[in-house]
């Protein structure tokens, strides 16, 4: 699958732009705050709805603007589709598919599968638990559309029993048949997620080592282990056995919503015993091994946004990177950089189709 061409409009710094891309290597050059990342965003939002970034829509419009627009072009599957969203300060967010526009937001996610590496992937290391079940999450809900309806029903359901938790505790009174009807949708919904949470990290586990030995010419041994009560423990059984504990912290302290990813380095926390440039590594390998996965499953090369790549790593280490994403299981590549160096080193190797954009407050320009 690849993106043909952007337009933007009033999309953070960038007022204006219309850019036509290559099928393969897209590379965006400036210096710093010039507008690199805010145009991986600008593909980023066109995929998921919403910006890699900012969780509230509006912080994307242009600050002396009250709209932003986005209009994006692809080639999917050898059929075009044109994928458009419009954000007006005070109104409902509209987002389109071939000018019809999508009932549901949910609908499209997972049309146009895209990996993102970004410089902030960094909280998925040292950031809490609620980061890694987002990745988890963000992941799964790509290729499978009923894993987010159950994801929603269960957080729903989490609140639902929290409050009734905390409303006994007012009342000084409890009611476990009452509890229990929360308890029931919990155990379906939280299964099932457990099932797919457990088949996905198995499946990336061999993948993301893969990587990683190649990246770090086999230096170092990485590992990622899916944390859960669900592994030990039936979880209706588990729920009744927490009843005096949740009832003591007013919340439900078991279920997937607890659920962590350990990540190793050794044996040994990545968080607390990584470099920086191991840890890039680390989220550069999980994050190819998630390309892999959803390439297998939805049969789509997902497009490729490396944002602030090289930074931190070793020439070694970069140039494996290069030789990776020069390979031909990858497709459209959008890369930033400060300087042309590393890019040219890519550009080398690929040996194929590519443009370059210089991109300076907020203006794309194709480098001729
Ligand atoms: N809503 C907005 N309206 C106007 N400008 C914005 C908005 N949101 C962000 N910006 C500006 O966008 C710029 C940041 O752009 P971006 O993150 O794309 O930079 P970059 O080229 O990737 O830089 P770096 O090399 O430092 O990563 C900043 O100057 C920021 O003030």
């Amino acid at each position: 699958m690849r993106m043909e061409e952007i337009s933007i409009v009033n999309f953070k710094n960038i007022n204006e732009a219309t850019v036509e891309f290559s099928p393969r290597l897209n590379c965006f050059i400036g210096k710093n705050g010039a507008g690199k990342t805010n145009m991986l965003d600008a593909i980023y939002y066109l995929s998921f709805c919403k910006s890699f970034f900012n969780a509230s829509d509006l912080l994307n419009i242009n600050h002396e603007e009250s709209y932003f627009m986005l209009n994006g072009s692809y080639d999917r599957l050898d059929s075009s589709e044109t994928i458009t969203c419009g954000i007006q300060k005070g109104q409902k967010k509209q987002f389109k598919r071939n000018s019809k526009i999508y009932k549901k937001l949910q609908d499209h996610i997972g049309l146009l599968p895209l990996v993102m590496i970004s410089p902030s992937d960094v909280e998925l290391i040292l950031g809490g638990s609620d980061e890694r079940r987002k990745f988890m999450d963000g992941v799964i809900s790509q290729y499978n559309q009923n894993y987010l309806d159950d994801l929603l029903k269960y957080n729903r359901a989490v609140v639902q029993r929290n409050n009734l938790l905390k409303h006994f505790a007012a009342e000084g009174r409890f009611d476990a048949d009452l509890l229990s009807i929360w308890d029931d949708q919990l155990v379906e919904y939280g299964t099932r997620i457990h099932r797919e949470r457990t088949e996905f990290v198995e499946k990336l586990i061999p993948v993301f080592q893969r990587y990683y030995t190649f990246i770090s010419q086999g230096n170092e041994e990485v590992g990622l282990v899916h944390q859960s009560d669900l592994y030990e423990n039936d979880f209706g059984q588990l729920l009744k056995d927490s009843v005096m504990k949740d009832r003591a912290a007013q919340y439900t302290t078991v279920g997937v919503h607890k659920d962590d990813l350990l990540l190793k380095l050794g044996e040994f926390p990545m968080k607390k015993l990584g470099s920086q440039g191991q840890k890039k590594t680390y989220l550069v390998a999980l994050k190819l091994a998630q390309f892999d996965f959803i390439k297998e499953i939805s049969g789509i090369k997902p497009i490729l946004l490396l944002d602030d790549i090289f930074d931190k790593l070793d020439q070694h280490r970069v140039e494996q990177i290069v030789t990776t994403v020069a390979g031909e299981q990858f497709g459209q590549i959008f890369i930033t950089d400060t300087d042309r160096s590393h890019l040219d080193a890519i550009i080398r190797k690929l040996g194929t189709d590519f443009r370059i954009f210089n991109v300076e407050t907020g203006k794309v320009k194709p480098v001729s």
